[in-house]
């Protein structure tokens, strides 16, 4: 039953389920949020190196964090269509292609925004 009013212990519980997820979203067989925080971790390295302005670093990390997210949302959407229809139907295909399709759209956007904010900076660097 859904408990009213504000508790810190119910808080910190929360947080360690949402902390349960995001682990169990990098375990072993999940290999697509690797590559994405690995992506990641090189845009901030190449933020760092290329010293972007504040703006261009707000929208990386909001791309990075977005596709993340996503990613995580697409897991999840995936263990729930196992579970609801462990038996192979059309319907629970086109759920998961969804899915993954919406991933991939803003995995795109972020390559897009990556090369309009880095690459005028290595071009200039190799001139
Ligand atoms: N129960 C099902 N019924 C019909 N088609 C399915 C079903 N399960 C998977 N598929 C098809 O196979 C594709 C891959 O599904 P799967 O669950 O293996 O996802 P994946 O992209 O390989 O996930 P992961 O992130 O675990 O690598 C789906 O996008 C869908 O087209």
């Amino acid at each position: 039953m859904a408990q009213t009013g504000f508790s810190f212990g119910r808080l910190l519980r929360s947080f360690g389920y949402a902390a349960k997820g995001i682990v169990a979203s990098y375990s072993k067989n999940h290999v697509n949020i690797k590559i994405h925080t690995f992506v990641a971790l090189t845009v901030i390295l190449l933020g760092i190196l290329l010293t972007i302005s504040s703006m261009e670093w707000a929208i990386l990390i909001l791309c990075c964090g977005v596709v993340i997210a996503a990613e995580m949302f697409n897991t999840a959407i995936e263990a729930l269509v196992d579970m609801v229809s462990p038996k192979w139907d059309s319907k629970a295909g086109l759920v998961k292609d969804i899915s993954a399709g919406a991933v991939l759209i803003l995995a795109i956007t972020s390559v897009v925004i990556g090369l309009i904010i880095f690459l005028p900076k290595i071009i200039a660097l190799l001139n």
